[in-house]
């Protein structure tokens, strides 16, 4: 079971109450440690089961987040069954607004690709700054043997990432390299 919540100052609280909450921290490093962190607000789906915990780093030094499967009620019972090369959108059952100038990475949890071969199909998976419908996350299964994803758990991690936007500018010829268009395996292997 995840760690509670700790840091929710009375505003988080409030905010929750209105069905949004700032992104639980536990196990984030104090504030003056060398980890960057920012508020980026959480709001459940109305379908979201509201007992399944917000995302969660598992440990101070975590990149990402922990997520997990918010199954509607329907299908809280059974979860999703993944058959060998099968897709599925999991949903989280949470929007996001992330702060401007950043974006959310969905990656695999390296448990579940190691054990059963499910993986994030779009790795990473791009949440833009501007996106404030449902986070789903696309799975695929590419062990053997079917896969069960149940109700409620940690299905894969997100990390908050700074952007850096590109000025596109057309020229007429690039700047020299010792690489020139050497690629796809040019430097040999070993
Ligand atoms: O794993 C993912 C990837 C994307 N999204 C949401 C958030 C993202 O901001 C939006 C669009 O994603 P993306 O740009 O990857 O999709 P697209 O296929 O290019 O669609 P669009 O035309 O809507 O941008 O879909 C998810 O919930 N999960």
């Amino acid at each position: 079971m995840a760690a509670p919540a700790q840091g929710r100052g009375r505003r988080a609280a409030r905010r929750a109450d209105r069905g949004g909450a700032d992104l639980t921290v536990a196990g984030t490093p104090p504030e003056d440690g060398p980890t960057q962190t920012r508020v980026l607000r959480v709001a459940r789906t109305e379908a979201a089961d509201p007992e399944v915990p917000l995302p969660e780093y598992a440990t101070a030094g975590a990149a990402g987040a922990d997520l997990r499967a918010n199954f509607a009620p329907e299908a809280r019972a059974v979860g999703c069954l993944l058959a060998p090369g099968a897709r599925a959108l999991v949903p989280t059952g949470l929007r996001l607004e992330i702060p401007a100038g950043f974006e959310v990475q969905v990656r695999p949890r390296s448990g579940l690709a190691l054990r059963h071969g499910v993986t994030v199909a779009n790795a990473p998976g791009t949440i833009d700054a501007d996106y404030r419908g449902p986070l789903g996350v696309i799975l695929v299964n590419l062990g053997a043997a079917p896969v069960r994803l149940r109700h409620g758990e940690r299905i894969a991690q997100m990390v908050l990432a700074p952007v850096t936007r590109a000025r596109f500018e057309a020229v007429e010829a690039l700047s020299d390299t010792p690489r020139g268009a050497g690629g796809f395996g040019s430097t040999g292997r070993g």
